[in-house]
């Protein structure tokens, strides 16, 4: 099979896009919605709402074999940023065009039945992040040699720890082939040893994929996955550039 050849181009263009919330209590809320019966839909004008301002005119282009990192402190926008790559937010004003199959890795939970076994869960999960059944149920072995979780694999995903969870999900996020994968750390609840052998695979998982932005707080983890860096505060862009340079700056301006 020669997948490479007719692969398609990956990009992620954005022009001053922007992502507001608007903060609604529940009376607001209510009170909009009877309006909104009343007159036929238009919101009224004089209906102010506080409005968190999460992404501000974030210009970005980005090509095949990118590995961007994420940097910036808590509510600087990550997070939020992923989630406009991803599609599963519309930028309230300016543009955001993705092209290529895109894997969002931002809850290793997502996607995963309760009631059903752990390797029904690997099917399952991967169809959620863009595989076909046929590809999953090729590497259901090799997934479920990773996660070591011997008979418990046939017990229903209810019945796992936390840990046991994130080894499952592991075990599938670093399966997959993506053409755009979108990393949000959270990475947390496994043992050190387990971590270290994920590494290895959310390396090579890395090497795979087309482009990879990652949101991260670790130094560690953001050196041994990308080569440029964005650093967001209150929502904008700071800098964007090799990732040495923009640590730099970052951990400087902390200083
Ligand atoms: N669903 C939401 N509703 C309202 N405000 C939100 C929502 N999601 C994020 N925000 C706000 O948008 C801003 C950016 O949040 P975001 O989660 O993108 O930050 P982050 O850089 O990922 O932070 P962290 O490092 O803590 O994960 C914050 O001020 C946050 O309070």
């Amino acid at each position: 099979m020669t997948v490479s050849e007719d692969r398609p181009l990956v990009s992620i263009t954005t022009e001053n896009a922007c992502v507001d919330f608007p903060i609604f209590d529940a009376k607001s809320r209510s009170l909009k919605k009877t309006v909104m019966g009343m007159v036929g839909g238009n919101i009224a004008s004089e209906a102010r709402v506080p409005v968190i301002e999460a992404l501000r005119d974030i210009t970005l282009e980005l090509g095949h074999g990118a590995r961007v990192g994420l940097v910036g402190h808590n509510g600087a926008g990550k997070s939020t940023l992923l989630r406009l790559l991803s599609g599963i937010y519309e930028p309230t004003r300016g543009s955001a065009v993705v092209r290529g199959r895109v894997a969002p890795v931002f809850d290793l939970g997502v996607g995963m039945d309760p009631e059903v076994s752990g390797l029904e869960n690997i099917v399952v999960r991967g169809l959620f992040l863009g595989m076909t059944r046929k590809q999953m149920e090729a590497r259901v072995d090799d997934i479920a040699d990773f996660t070591e979780l011997g008979d418990f694999l046939r017990m229903p995903l209810r019945t796992y720890s936390t840990g046991m969870r994130v080894r499952l999900a592991l075990g599938v996020v670093t399966s997959i082939d993506p053409e755009i994968l979108l990393l949000d750390e959270g990475i947390g609840a496994v043992d050190a040893a387990f971590l270290e052998k994920s590494k290895r695979r959310l390396s090579e998982l890395v090497e795979r994929s087309g482009l990879l932005v990652f949101a991260s707080h670790s130094d560690e983890f953001l050196r041994e996955l990308c080569d440029t860096a964005i650093w967001m505060e209150h929502g904008r862009i700071v800098q964007h550039g090799d990732l040495d340079d923009v640590l730099r700056s970052y951990k400087g301006a902390a200083a």
